[in-house]
């Protein structure tokens, strides 16, 4: 069974707090959040002092997927708003290591993300230091979006990958994601997946994610 990770980019923002706890009700695994800034992204959403004001309603642990330049400039600030889970995007920070090195050293959980275009090989090297890898499904910047059916293949070799070096890292999928593929994309070998606007948008968010823990 996969875990679930609900973004809140597609929540109602004006009641966050409510939207908080139906997910939690739900069963939900984490809190999916979704830094943009503009500049790595076409989009802006929020930053630190947001993700603090969550952490104080919640237990649930923050999977905060960084998509934003240079991450480095910030690890310490989302580590004390409250991240459980800190994830780059290998595309955004040229010391890449050094930087998975800097949440690694904070305690807390180093993910790395690839946008669709990027292989695999990018980050052979860091397969050892890191305890998630984020394969984007979709181009990052928007909830909404539809997957990319290329990402079935990069899905399953990382599966293959990780299972023949047996190592500990689980596989996030995000973007995309609903009720109807979540089974598949979980046989491909996902273990946690991230779904937004199939979860926000329905019309029971409660049971919406109970479902998904049903998949
Ligand atoms: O990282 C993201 C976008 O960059 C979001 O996590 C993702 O798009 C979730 O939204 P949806 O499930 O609606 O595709
Ligand atoms: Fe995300």
């Amino acid at each position: 069974m996969a875990k679930i990770s609900p973004s809140i980019l597609s929540s109602d923002f004006s009641k966050l707090g409510e939207e908080i706890r139906k997910i939690e009700e739900g069963g939900a695994d984490f809190v999916h959040l979704d830094v943009m800034d503009g500049i790595f992204v076409p989009n802006i959403t929020f930053g630190p002092p947001v993700i603090k004001e969550i952490r104080s309603i919640t237990d649930i642990p923050f999977d905060v997927h960084l998509m934003i330049d240079r991450p480095e400039r910030y690890i310490e600030e989302f580590v004390e708003a409250g991240a459980d889970i800190i994830t780059v995007h290998e595309e955004s920070t040229i010391h890449l290591h050094r930087t998975i090195q800097n949440i690694k050293n904070c305690g807390k959980k180093a993910g790395i993300s690839l946008n669709p275009s990027t292989p695999l090989e990018n980050i052979e090297y860091v397969l050892e230091d890191i305890d998630m890898v984020l394969i984007m499904t979709v181009n990052p910047g928007f909830g909404g979006q539809s997957f990319i059916p290329a990402m079935e293949r990069k899905i399953k070799h990382l599966r293959k990958i990780i299972d023949d070096r047996d190592l500990a890292i689980e596989i996030e999928v995000d973007g995309g994601i609903k009720l109807d593929n979540a089974k598949e994309v979980t046989d491909w070998g996902a273990d946690i997946l991230v779904a937004g606007s199939d979860i926000f948008k329905a019309d029971n968010i409660v049971e919406r994610v109970r479902l998904f823990k049903e998949v």
